[in-house]
């Protein structure tokens, strides 16, 4: 993140010291840039010609004044329940900017999605198409709906956040997309929109992603030839980020190739889904060393924040860099595990990292702005961290920390005899 560097020996995000931070919020502590938030979005909107939409998938990092400042931009979102369509509400958002992914869509968030208006259904199955179709036929009403086809191409990435194979479970099989395509066009409550795909998270080449892009033009083509004309084609999101200095995916040159590929669809609108690209480089998880341990052959790391806040290590084996942020120049580093309080052997946020750190320091774990704080959880019946977004010397608290009360809120006892 280029908002991060050292002044006076200690790191700063944009011109705010972290130990300041600290010192008012407490520790763990999401911390986001709001300049690396806005630079992200501009990276994409400068090739992205403004017929065509960017939707931010909110999933990567959810909080209110984050949707807000992408709803300013002009975003579109891609949402994956209904919560989270009531968090782009809350922040401002439109809901007819608002495409609707995920393989299963209760009926109750289909009504709600429906009623709020919503932009587009990505819809997964067949099974799903049907209840779509049923829904809006009570509501009186047509849904605009995408069908959400499986391309079967290897994203090489890590098994987990691999979703475009036809052994996922992520949407309708090549083999069976004319098929769902033609009964779209038929239904009476359904307005067919678009085709849709997402083949994968934290990609690094783009490789892949022209190759699904091809196999849907192939599909668009076909259905061109049975007068199935489509107004959007929405090739998801899933742009990967830099988080060991590798080479990055290059934006500029992935967003031409596909631009190419749509030559012949001057009426097209295309989408994408963006959402680690954006936020994921722009976020930091500040944590405080509570004790140093020497073992026989390793010395650890203990911090106060865990696998509950960050859980990206712990369930892909994710590597995070991890930076001191009191430097002390001439000290040479140890190799340590940094490893957080809760009770698993899994609960870690680096193996056998170069660091100094002593007891009561402060650590800086970078590219922490995705998939942090919207995958942390209560494991261990601890609080969530607060979030604050900064901008130069500005910082706003955008959530506090959550309180034991908070935790226990709707829990009860159980009568006595
Ligand atoms: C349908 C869909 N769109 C977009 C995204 C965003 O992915 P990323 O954060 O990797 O860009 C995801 C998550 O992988 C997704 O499932
Ligand atoms: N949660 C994943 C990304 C999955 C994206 C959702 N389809 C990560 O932290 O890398």
């Amino acid at each position: 993140m280029s908002q991060l560097s050292y002044k006076a020996a200690q790191l700063h995000i944009e011109s705010v010291a972290l130990p300041e931070l600290a010192e008012r919020f407490g520790t763990p502590l999401y911390v986001y840039s709001k300049s690396q938030i806005l630079a992200n979005w501009e990276k994409f909107r400068a090739f992205w010609p403004s017929q065509h939409k960017l939707c931010y998938a909110v999933k990567a990092n959810s909080n209110l004044a984050i949707l807000q400042l992408l709803a300013k931009q002009g975003a579109w979102f891609d949402i994956v329940s209904a919560g989270e369509l009531k968090r782009v509400l809350a922040a401002g958002g439109k809901a007819g900017h608002v495409v609707f992914s995920g393989v299963a869509k209760s009926e109750a968030e289909i009504r709600f999605a429906i009623e709020q208006g919503i932009g587009c259904f990505n819809v997964e199955s067949a099974a799903e198409l049907e209840r779509i179709e049923q829904v809006a036929r009570a509501l009186k009403t047509r849904a605009p709906v995408s069908l959400r086809v499986n391309p079967d191409v290897d994203a090489k990435t890590h098994p987990y956040i691999s979703t475009g194979l036809k052994a996922n479970k992520f949407g309708i099989a090549m083999d069976d997309a004319m098929a769902v395509f033609r009964r779209a066009h038929t239904l009476n409550h359904i307005e067919l929109l678009g085709a849709d795909c997402h083949i994968g998270s934290q990609i690094m080449t783009d490789a892949p992603f022209l190759d699904a892009a091809q196999r849907m033009f192939s599909l668009l083509e076909r259905l061109r030839d049975e007068a199935i004309e489509l107004s959007h084609l929405d090739l998801g999101g899933g742009f990967g980020v830099d988080y060991q200095g590798e080479q990055t995916l290059d934006v500029q040159s992935y967003l031409e190739g596909v631009l190419e590929l749509a030559r012949d669809y001057p009426q097209l609108t295309l989408m994408l889904e963006p959402g680690r690209a954006i936020v994921g480089d722009a976020g930091i998880l500040v944590s405080k060393v509570e004790y140093v341990k020497q073992s026989d052959d390793k010395q650890f790391v203990l911090v106060d924040a865990g696998m509950n806040d960050l859980m990206r290590p712990s369930l892909y084996q994710a590597w995070h860099d991890i930076l001191p942020v009191h430097e002390r120049p001439g000290v040479a580093d140890a190799i340590v595990d940094v490893v957080g309080p809760v009770c698993e052997t899994g609960c870690f946020l680096g193996h056998a990292r170069h660091l100094n750190v002593q007891a009561d320091d402060l650590i800086a774990v970078k590219h922490a702005g995705a998939y942090g704080f919207t995958m942390a959880s209560n494991y261990n019946t601890r609080v969530r961290p607060a979030e604050v977004l900064v901008e130069d010397d500005q910082v706003w608290l955008i959530r506090e920390r959550e309180t034991f009360d908070d935790l226990i809120r709707g829990e009860r006892l159980i009568a006595e005899e």
